[in-house]
């Protein structure tokens, strides 16, 4: 299989690596305007410089303002036999069907940084024209980066969005912050550092592996009127995070929204 990225940045060039290393596709080729070179890619700086090959993977990877621009761009012999992947967060399917001008099948995905490492999820949504043959093709691509999970109507990807594509950064805010909280009480800054990232890859460990939900994984850790019970009650006094996390999870979701909008 032959894909083509638009845009080769931090997105387009980690799902392009996986993809290679995973034997799912032979041959990379990116659009990437001011690249000088790309790893496992044959780079272009613009889309008239393309030869004339029918790629069978599209994948949309600029930012978000430029989806519709770079699409509208490809010369239509290219996409003949092509599923076009979007990565772009807010951008319609309708939008990139638009802008591609014919109907070729368009896929929007949501993925996380944590591809860069085979531990993401994808959040995916075809509108009608995707073959159960093809849909089944896009599972495969981002299985090989991590998880990947339909969702049957294309708002659902705002949640998908704001929960997952931008969770990754919540929980590196909340490293940060329990690693000052370390130095705050003597540790070193290595130290500090390395007791938090461990404790969040356990504890997400944890989370996917044992057969137990979040509670019991709390609860566990718990014990009565011990140190963590100390910790949780700041946290749950007025239930202070739980709100937090909702309002800017919500936040997140309405400028995914928005991006729908300004797209
Ligand atoms: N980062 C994340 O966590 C996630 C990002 N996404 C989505 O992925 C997309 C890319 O994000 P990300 O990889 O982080 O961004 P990057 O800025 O790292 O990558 C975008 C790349 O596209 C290039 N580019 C700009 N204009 C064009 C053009 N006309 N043709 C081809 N390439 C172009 C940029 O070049 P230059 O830098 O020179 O402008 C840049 O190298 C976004 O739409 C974002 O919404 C989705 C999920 C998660
Ligand atoms: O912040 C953003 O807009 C992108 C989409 C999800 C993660 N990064």
């Amino acid at each position: 299989m032959n894909a083509l990225f638009l845009g080769y940045g931090r997105m387009g060039s980690a799902i392009a690596q996986a993809w290679l290393e995973a034997g799912l596709v032979s041959h990379i080729s990116a659009v990437d305007p001011y690249l000088q070179t790309a790893s496992h890619a044959t780079l272009y700086n613009d889309v008239a410089a393309l030869p004339t090959i029918a790629y069978d993977i599209i994948v949309v990877a600029v930012k978000p303002n430029y989806a519709c621009e770079v699409l509208s761009a490809l010369p239509p012999g290219l996409c003949q036999q092509a599923v076009v992947i979007s990565v772009a967060a807010g951008v319609t399917s309708q939008k990139l069907s638009q802008a591609l001008g014919h109907g070729c099948p368009v896929v929007r995905a949501m993925p996380n940084t944590p591809v860069l490492v085979g531990a993401g999820c994808t959040g995916l949504f075809a509108p009608s024209g995707l073959s159960e043959r093809q849909r089944a093709q896009v599972t495969r691509l981002f299985s090989a980066v991590g998880t990947a999970s339909w969702v049957e109507q294309e708002g659902l990807l705002d949640a998908v969005t704001a929960l997952s594509g931008s969770g990754p950064a919540y929980y590196h805010l909340f490293s940060e912050a329990l690693a000052a909280a370390g130095i705050e009480l003597g540790l070193s800054p290595e130290l500090a550092k390395t007791l938090a990232a461990q404790t969040a890859l356990g504890a997400a460990t944890l989370q996917t592996q044992a057969d137990a939900d979040f509670v019991a994984l709390r609860t566990a850790v718990t014990s009565p009127n011990g140190t963590t019970a100390a910790a949780i009650g700041v946290f749950e006094h007025e239930s202070a995070l739980r709100r937090l996390v909702e309002t800017a999870v919500r936040s997140a979701s309405r400028r995914s929204e928005e991006l729908s909008r300004e797209s």
